[in-house]
């Protein structure tokens, strides 16, 4: 996997654990060395750090997803799709439950983050004709949300004006499964840090037995 690295991606520190200086300086710096390059998520060890681009990068794709895919967390650079990877493969071994944390001020990238993250499982994920068909509908529900939720403000002009919570289970076959369930233990996996926390989302996996399994968002301004 270490071949998969190119010289861009080894632009400034990956994680900010490994930096030499723990300022707040020598953090933004390695932040905008790597945000000049397109390099817009960094790691401080298992949390992961994202700046919004605000324009189309070549990163969210089929390709980038099976590169993703059941890698360990530390060996590719640093990615929505591998915190998005490790919390399911977690979630598949330990049998417990798991959410991701993400928060950042309006206009962050939350909601576009939670996004990332559905379709990679939606990808990703064991799938069937009817499974499809309820995968489908859940990544669509989102533009139905946000027609009636959403609101252009000065920091966002598609803000999230309203807190959103979405279930979704797994089957024994960790296949997602179509029916809502709010029960069942959860195990906070990871914060998705931005800079200010004014809003915030979740993305919750939650495994009710070892039969069955579930994620959910939320997503909170
Ligand atoms: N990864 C990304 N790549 C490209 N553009 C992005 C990305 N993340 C966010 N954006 C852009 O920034 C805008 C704001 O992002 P988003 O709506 O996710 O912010 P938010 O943190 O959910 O804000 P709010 O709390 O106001 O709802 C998006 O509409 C999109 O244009």
């Amino acid at each position: 996997m270490e071949g998969a690295l190119t010289a861009r991606d080894r632009v400034g520190i990956q994680d900010f654990v490994l930096l030499d200086e723990t300022t707040e300086a020598a953090f933004l710096s390695n932040l905008k060395k790597r945000f000049s390059k397109d390099l817009i998520y960094t790691y401080i060890g298992t949390l992961l750090v994202s700046v919004n681009p605000y324009k189309e990068l070549d990163i969210y794709n089929k390709k980038q997803m099976d590169i993703y895919m059941g890698v360990n967390f530390f060996e590719l650079p640093p990615h929505i799709y591998a915190l998005a990877d490790n919390a399911y493969h977690t979630m598949l071994t330990e049998f417990n439950n798991h959410f991701i944390l993400i928060s950042g001020e309006s206009g962050a990238g939350k909601t576009e983050a939670s996004k990332k993250i559905l379709q990679y499982y939606a990808v990703s994920c064991p799938s069937t004709t009817l499974l499809n068909t309820v995968r489908d509908k859940m990544l669509m529900s989102n533009p139905v949300l946000e027609a009636f939720g959403n609101a252009k403000t000065l920091k966002n002009d598609n803000s999230s004006r309203f807190g959103k919570y979405m279930d979704i289970q797994f089957d024994g076959q960790v296949r997602i499964k179509c029916w809502i369930h709010r029960k069942g233990k959860k195990l906070s996996l990871l914060l998705f840090g931005a800079l200010s926390v004014v809003g915030c989302g979740v993305i919750i996996f939650a495994i009710e037995d070892k039969k069955s399994c579930s994620m959910g968002t939320n997503n909170i301004t």
